[in-house]
């Protein structure tokens, strides 16, 4: 199977610089992975999904600015062993999708947080934790404050969703993450600067205490 993966950039065009954004989406098998994704670049749910694994590419307008959206829909409700570091370094921010009705997806989604943590600090890879199948609500096994409270405790967003019935939701749960991973930029630059400057001050005076 192939997966083009493309790297992360800012280009400018014209004036105007168009961000792209990596988002991965993981989760347990049959949580509506494929759902959301196909929901988000259509604004359709089609049912069926078939098991392509692939990075689609979907560019909006949002406040004036081109965003880029390059998605990987993972597959198979990828185990933690499964979990690549191409695809933990490839993402710029993340969904992680459980199904209200299933509550050992949400274990895994529990599971996944605790491994991408080992990899990828907070600060670097933003988060939303993902309620799928709200229109199955009479089924839920998951409450909502539970999983508010995972994602408050991991410092993720947090969005019940149903990719069945409506395409707002969805799209707020993408246009929201890559909010996120803006600030997420914008603040890794900043530190970055801070970082330089520090250095810069030490060498003076290192020089100063050699010559
Ligand atoms: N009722 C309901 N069904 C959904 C919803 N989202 C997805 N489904 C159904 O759930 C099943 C699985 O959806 P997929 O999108 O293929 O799930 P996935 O997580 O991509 O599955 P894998 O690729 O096998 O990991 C399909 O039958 C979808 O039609 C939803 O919001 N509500």
């Amino acid at each position: 199977m192939v997966v083009e993966v493309k790297g992360r950039s800012e280009v400018m065009e014209g004036n105007q610089q168009r961000v792209d954004a990596n988002i991965l989406l993981l989760g347990a098998h049959n949580v509506g992975k494929s759902a959301l994704t196909v929901r988000f670049l259509t604004r359709r749910f089609i049912g069926e999904y078939g098991d392509i694994e692939s990075v689609y590419s979907r560019v909006d307008r949002i406040d004036g600015q081109e965003i880029c959206f390059n998605i990987w829909d993972s597959q198979d409700g990828q185990t933690l062993s499964s979990l690549s570091d191409k695809q933990l370094q490839w993402a710029d921010g993340m969904i992680l999708v459980y199904s209200i009705c299933d509550r050992g997806s949400f274990d895994v989604v529990q599971q996944q947080l605790q491994q991408i943590r080992r990899h990828r600090k907070p600060s670097s890879v933003p988060i939303i934790i993902v309620g799928n199948k709200r229109d199955l609500r009479r089924h839920r096994s998951v409450s909502s404050e539970e999983g508010r409270l995972l994602a408050m405790s991991q410092r993720c967003g947090f969005f019940e969703v149903s990719a069945a019935e409506t395409y707002h939701g969805v799209l707020l749960v993408f246009h929201g993450l890559v909010e996120l991973v803006k600030e997420s930029r914008a603040l890794r630059k900043a530190t970055a600067g801070v970082r330089g400057i520090v250095r810069s001050v030490s060498a003076v005076f290192s020089k100063k205490r050699n010559d």
